[in-house]
């Protein structure tokens, strides 16, 4: 054993040396061709892992201390992958205006890639003619304002029965963040299956889908640990979530297609009431010439609704409820303004919304507090390109930090005060043209969705303070309210939020 080791050594060690002498001279040379290019500052990083143990709990909160240091744009290193970091409104249009088309693409993360059928639905697919065109069927045939307004029915029954509900409780402790996921999950399920599935296990199987899309994969960064993901049991539960949603979703497509064989044999095909499934599948049955239509394209459609329409939307509901328990006076503002449009009606219809410019300001109020997706979701640059005078390399991953920039101190006067009026009489809006204020993104990938959110928001949150006073129920009452927050996929109340509801006309 001993004397063939050393023949291995003796032999070895001018390869060694040989070896070594490629690697010194090769980092020699890619660090003076690094030299000559005009890196974004980067913070000091560690061997292996980089800049990982930087990100933390809650990374828009540690990117924005690092930006604090290092400027609006920083150059990270996540394990193997380098990160680019923006955090001003500045370098925001530059990424999402000025060179959008670079920024298009999505980085591939094994999660979205396992629940998506390999991201064949729009949020995760990479910049190219597949994603053009299933955007472009979601935005004509679910997103657009003709459709938007042809689910009204859906919202106002599902709103009022939220309120139904809450009349129900007797003034006892109601869950309200649960309570408003409901109304979010029932408003999509019906408006994309056609009826709500409000079992346990579709709900169970809902949690845990979101929890993984917001949980961190580890061999994303460094490919060589990704046997962490498998002994962590993530990879197991990852897939048994996608077959377990896949198993749904057949049996979803499988009622539409008998249900539209019962409707053509009883000739009253009716196009009012379509849900989205039926409108795929009439699509796919027209589609003669290609076939972009594939039976996992139609389920990885429907699944992104969930994905990125549901917790964004009640989240931010429930965000914006919990400031104004913290804020009577914008809460009294906010009943009187609504109380005044309403004329006694019983509930708020979507007609009563227009007019209601104060609650569009609170709500603005909160999404630039509490950004639901407070990194928007990860870009990927598919070339070089010269940004704000530095050097950003093709194959970059790109966060947008919008949560910072909601609250960066040079756009806004007292950045961290709940504060609605700064939205009244000013023209800043969420349409992705003001930099410093994008909760929903920008540019070709920004949110498609704006408006079939924002009306959901408005009309819960008008209805909800319309007829209830709000309050915490008396053993917290006099405390402050909880107002931590817990990162997943999206940006979350840690604790629940418990109110009594009082209504207002007995
Ligand atoms: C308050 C609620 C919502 C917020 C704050 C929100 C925010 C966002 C953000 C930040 C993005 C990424 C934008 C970017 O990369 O620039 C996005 C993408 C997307 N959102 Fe929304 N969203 C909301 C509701 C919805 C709803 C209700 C739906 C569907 C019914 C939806 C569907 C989508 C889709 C499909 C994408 C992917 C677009 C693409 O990659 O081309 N969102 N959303």
């Amino acid at each position: 054993m001993f004397p063939s080791f050393h023949l291995t050594l003796s032999t070895l060690f001018p390869a060694f040396i040989l070896i070594s002498l490629f690697f010194i001279t090769f980092k020699w040379l890619s660090s003076t061709s690094n030299t000559s290019k005009n890196r974004p500052p980067s913070p000091r990083k560690l061997p292996i892992i980089g800049n990982l143990h930087q990100l933390g709990l809650n990374p828009h909160r540690s990117l924005q201390t690092l930006t604090k240091k290092h400027g609006p744009l920083v150059l990270i290193q996540l394990g193997n992958v380098p990160v680019l970091v923006a955090s001003s409104a500045e370098a925001a249009c530059e990424i999402l205006k000025t060179h959008d088309a670079i920024f298009a693409s999505r980085p591939k993360l094994s999660i979205p890639d396992t629940l998506t059928y390999g991201s064949m639905d729009i949020a995760f697919s990479p910049y190219g003619e597949y994603w053009r065109q299933v955007r472009s069927i979601a935005v004509l045939h679910l997103l657009s304002s003709k459709r938007v307004q042809s689910f009204r029915h859906v919202r106002e029954q599902e709103t009022f029965g939220m309120i139904d509900i809450i009349g129900n409780s007797c003034g006892s402790v109601v869950d309200l963040g649960e309570l408003l996921n409901s109304l979010t999950n029932n408003i999509i399920c019906r408006v994309a299956l056609g009826r709500t599935y409000e079992g346990v296990k579709f709900n169970d199987l809902l949690v845990r889908f979101t929890y993984l899309l917001g949980s961190f994969s580890i061999g994303n960064y460094i490919l060589w640990l990704s046997w962490v993901d498998r002994l962590s049991g993530l990879r197991a539960e990852t897939k048994k979530v996608a077959q377990e949603f896949d198993e749904f979703l057949e049996s979803v497509l499988e009622e539409h297609v008998n249900k539209k064989r019962m409707v053509d044999d009883d000739g009253n095909g009716n196009d009012k009431g379509q849900d989205l499934v039926d409108i795929l599948l009439d699509l796919q049955r027209d589609d003669t010439t290609n076939s972009i239509l594939r039976r996992d394209a139609i389920k990885a459609a429907i699944m992104d609704l969930f994905a990125a329409g549901t917790d964004t939307t009640s989240t931010a509901i429930e965000w914006t409820i919990s400031e104004l328990i913290r804020h009577p006076r914008v809460m009294k503002k906010l009943q009187k303004e609504i109380k005044d449009i309403a004329h006694g009606k019983p509930m708020i219809t979507e007609d009563d919304l227009e007019k209601m410019t104060y609650l569009q300001a609170v709500l603005k109020e909160t999404l630039r507090l509490y950004t639901p997706l407070p990194l928007l979701i990860s870009r990927e640059s598919t070339q070089h390109v010269n940004l704000m005078g530095y050097d950003i390399s093709a194959g970059t991953q790109v966060i947008i930090n919008a949560w910072a920039i909601g609250r960066d101190p040079s756009r806004w006067e007292e950045p961290e005060k709940f504060s609605p009026e700064r939205f009244l009489n000013n023209s800043i809006d969420y349409k992705g043209l003001d930099f410093e204020f994008i909760p929903f993104g920008a540019g070709r990938r920004g949110c498609p969705a704006i408006q079939f959110a924002i009306v959901i928001n408005e009309l819960a949150l008008a209805n909800l303070v319309y007829k209830y006073d709000l309050a915490l129920p008396k053993e917290v009452r006099g405390e402050e309210i909880d107002m931590s927050e817990i990162t997943g996929l999206t940006l979350h109340r840690k604790s629940p939020l418990l109110v009594v509801a009082t209504p207002h006309f007995e």
